[in-house]
Parts: C-alpha cells; structure tokens; sequence
C-alpha cells in the first residue's frame, strides 16, 4: 500500500523530534502501521531553518494553508501552539477532509469542543497524545486502558518546567530565574514561559484529562489555576520537615456527595514517601484512583522533542490504522460517545474538599495558639498536626505551622479571614493545600 502522507504546520522543537524520530524508526513504524508514513510538506515561518531540518526530503513552504490544500495530504501535523492561528487552521484542515495530530493542550482545552464537533462532521480523527504529558500515552490509558472503570480521581505532575524549577531549587538551592532559563534552554518551556510558571499549562493538560474521565465538555475556563510563582523557600523547607515534598499537581476528581467535578491546578503538599512525590527534574507523572482497577501511575518524560515527537507519532499510527474503519467504529475523542457525554458541573472553589497547611508568622506570647486553635474549631476545621519553630534568644515573633484534616475550602477561606485580622498574626498567612493521594 501507498505511504500515507503527512504535512507539518510548524517544524520547532516538537515538528524537529517528530521529522528525526520518524526517519529513523521508519521500518518499524511501517511494520506497525501497516504502510508508511511519510512527511511530504512542511510548513514554517523560518523556512530556511525547517529547510536545514528536512534538506531535500520534502517540500518546505512559509504559508501552513498551502500544505491544508494540497490534495495528497491526508493527514495535518499542527505544531504551531497557541490559540490563534492553530485554531483557524485545524478547523480549515478539518473541513478540507483532513485528519489532524496535535501537541496543542492549548487550542483543545479552549477550543475542544468546536473542533471535536467539527471533526465528528466531517468524519476525520483529531489525535492529541502529546498534548498532556507529552511522551506518557496518558490518553491512550484513560481513553482504552481503563474504560471499564468508574475514574474517581486524577492528579498529576503534567507540567515539566515547573517540576524542573521546584526540583532544581529544592536540591541545588538554585534560584527560580537561573533554573527557568535553563528549561527554556532545554525546550521545555511554552512559547509564553508565564504559562509554565502560573499553572496555565498544567490546567489546560488538567482539563483535557478531566473532560476524559468523567465525560463533561473541556472547561478551561472553570478550572482554578494557582502557579508557583509565590511559593516561599521557607515553606518548601517546613514542608520537608514535616514529611511532604511541595509539587505543582493538576487535579481532577468526582464529588460524589455534591454531584460536581474538581478541577485544579495549585502548589500541593504531598507525602514524601508517595512515589510520586519523588517524580524530580522535567519528568511527568499521573496518578489515576478508578474503582476497578485501583490506583495506576504513569511516568515518563512529558517535555522535549523525541519524548514528545513519540507521541505524535503514536497518534500517526493509529489514523494510518484506522483512516479506513467506519468512523463510528473509531475511539471517541474524548472517550465518550458524543450522546453519552454529561454536563455535571466543575464545583467552584470553596466547595473542594481538601487539607491544609497553613504558616502563620506570629508573636511570640502566651495565649497565640489558643486563639488560633479556637478559630480553626468554631469553624468546624480540624488539626493534624503543629509545629511551632524555637525562636531564638530575643526573638519576638515565630512561625507557627499549622496542618490539618480535610475541610472545605470556604470554610478555611472564613477562617483565614478570622485568623489574619488578629494583632498577634504579624504577615500574610501562608496556606497551601495538602493531600494524601490515597
Ligand atoms: N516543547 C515541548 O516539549 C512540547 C511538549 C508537548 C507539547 N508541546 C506543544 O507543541 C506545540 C509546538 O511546540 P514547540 O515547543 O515545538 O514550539 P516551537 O516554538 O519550538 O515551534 C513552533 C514552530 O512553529 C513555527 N510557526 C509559528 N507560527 C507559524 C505559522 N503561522 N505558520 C507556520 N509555522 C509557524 C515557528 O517558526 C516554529 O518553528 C505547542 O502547542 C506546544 O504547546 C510542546
Ligand atoms: N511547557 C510544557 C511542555 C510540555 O507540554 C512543560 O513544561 O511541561
Ligand atoms: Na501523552
């Protein structure tokens, strides 16, 4: 059979992985694809960089529309990123009949439900296996793997250039600029690093994963998006102290008991004996809880250019495969048969359920806890544990640490209100969320 043939709409970091790691697994990849898959055109604002990449093996062109219209195409490679152009030209690639591969978390958190519709129209197959933890076939586990659970809970460290600067600050004690320069050095980072570094991407990833797992529409505007950019040393510190490892965790989990969704993506204390806690560097992991299956950890490199070039190409494979099954005989995009989806609702914040570690710079006079204490209690919040820091010789103030079970998070946010308003708490409070991941 005839290769099937592939057009690149952008040759970076991602498009450079995928042109390299095809050429050179191309046997293998035939013997799985059953015919060959081959990148004709590529399509790139730098044309003499993509032309340096490719030489002469395919046609290299500056405007990506050339590549949607030409006819032998049949599948649209977009590595472009973003919400703008990505989004105007895998609509056009749909409608001129084409299937469509993705990195873009991006476009599909945004966008997804226009474009899964518009390619359910036309009878194509939109795959995005990069999208969320790069070279981890995280969708293929959730979408195949584990479709005969019940998905109660995903969290995961999905965001490379976050866990690089946390790690690399936490065990080198490197500053926070020196070490994002160097994960945008390594590829890592998105176009716009703000993304990385305010929770935006793992939150776009967080997003996709949940529409997935629970069958709702993708909803990146209602998810809570917290960064690292205002996480404190001191905290990093006190949290090792008291057994936890601070990570930027995307979180999705079914309420039961509220009939809604959480979705999130915040700085999280969790056991440092998990295995995930000790998931260090750019690496990526998710931890899935499903009723039949249990407890399952994916882990893997989720940035780069051949881990991630390794899931475009598994996404290739896959339409090469099934390019000819009748379409409703393919893998719904986001799991679910379209009529199968549901609209429970993504709970707002101060309905999440969750545990708490607090940080309260203090005076250091009799009575400061009890007052404390008593707030946490009126309103219902109990504590699992304090610790309170030796002021040294002279001192007049003190941290006080603070953690405690389960509450709601409306409940916390009136008792910080109560706690922060006391003359013996001296600076903001500190309050980062806490789980245990069992
Ligand atoms: N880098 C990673 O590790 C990684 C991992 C997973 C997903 N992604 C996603 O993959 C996509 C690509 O990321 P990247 O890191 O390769 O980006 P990149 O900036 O390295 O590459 C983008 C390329 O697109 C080209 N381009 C920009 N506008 C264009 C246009 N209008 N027409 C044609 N070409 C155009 C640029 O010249 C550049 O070569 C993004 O959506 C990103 O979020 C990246
Ligand atoms: N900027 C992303 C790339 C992978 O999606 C990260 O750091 O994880
Ligand atoms: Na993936």
């Amino acid at each position: 059979m005839n290769s099937i043939k592939v057009g690149l709409l952008g040759i970076g970091t991602v498009g450079g992985g995928t042109f390299q790691v095809l050429r050179r697994n191309q046997e293998d990849i035939r013997g799985r694809a059953g015919r060959g898959i081959e990148i004709t055109m590529v399509a790139d604002l730098d044309v003499e960089r993509a032309r340096s990449i490719v030489g002469d093996a395919c046609t290299v062109v500056s405007d990506a529309r050339q590549v949607i219209a030409n006819p032998d195409i049949d599948i649209v490679v977009e590595l472009i990123g973003g919400y703008g152009v990505a989004r105007s030209l895998v609509l056009e690639a749909i409608a001129a009949g084409k299937h469509v591969v993705t990195a873009n978390k991006a476009l599909l958190a945004v966008h997804g439900s226009e474009i899964f519709a518009a390619a359910r129209e036309k009878g194509v197959m939109v795959a995005f296996e990069a999208a969320v933890a790069g070279g981890i076939p995280i969708i293929k586990a959730l979408r195949e793997g584990l479709t005969a659970n019940r998905i109660e809970w995903i969290a995961g460290i999905i965001n490379g250039t976050t866990n690089f600067i946390l790690s690399e600050m936490r065990g080198k004690g490197l500053d926070f600029a020196t070490v994002l320069k160097e994960a945008q050095r390594l590829g890592y980072a998105e176009a716009d690093p703000t993304f990385d570094i305010e929770g935006v991407d793992a939150a776009h990833k967080a997003t996709i994963m949940s529409a997935i797992a629970f069958g709702i529409p993708v909803q990146f505007d209602r998810a809570h998006v917290e960064g690292i950019t205002q996480l404190q040393a001191a905290d990093i510190k006190y949290a090792e102290q008291l057994g936890y490892r601070i990570k930027l965790l995307g979180i999705a989990r079914r309420r039961q008991d509220v009939g809604g969704i959480e979705l999130r993506v915040h700085p999280t204390l969790i056991p440092a004996n998990r295995l995930i806690a000790n998931v260090e560097g750019a690496m990526n992991a998710v931890l899935v809880q499903a009723d039949a299956v249990g407890t399952t950890l994916y882990y893997g490199k989720g940035a780069g250019a051949e881990p991630t070039a390794s899931a475009v190409i598994a996404d290739l494979v896959d339409i090469t495969r099934l390019a000819t099954a009748d379409p409703d005989h393919r893998v719904p995009h986001l799991a679910f048969q379209p009529e199968a989806m549901n609209n429970t609702p993504i709970l707002p914040m101060d309905q999440v359920q969750t545990a708490f570690y607090l940080r309260l710079r203090v005076a250091d006079q009799a009575g400061v806890l009890s007052r404390i204490t008593t707030i946490l209690a009126e309103h219902q919040i109990s504590i699992d544990a304090v610790l309170q820091r030796e002021s040294a010789e002279g001192e007049s103030q003190t941290d006080l640490i603070i953690l405690t079970h389960d509450t709601q998070e409306g409940r916390m946010t009136r008792a910080l209100q109560q706690m922060q308003a006391l003359e013996t708490v001296l600076a903001p409070i500190v309050a980062l969320r806490k789980e245990e991941l069992a």
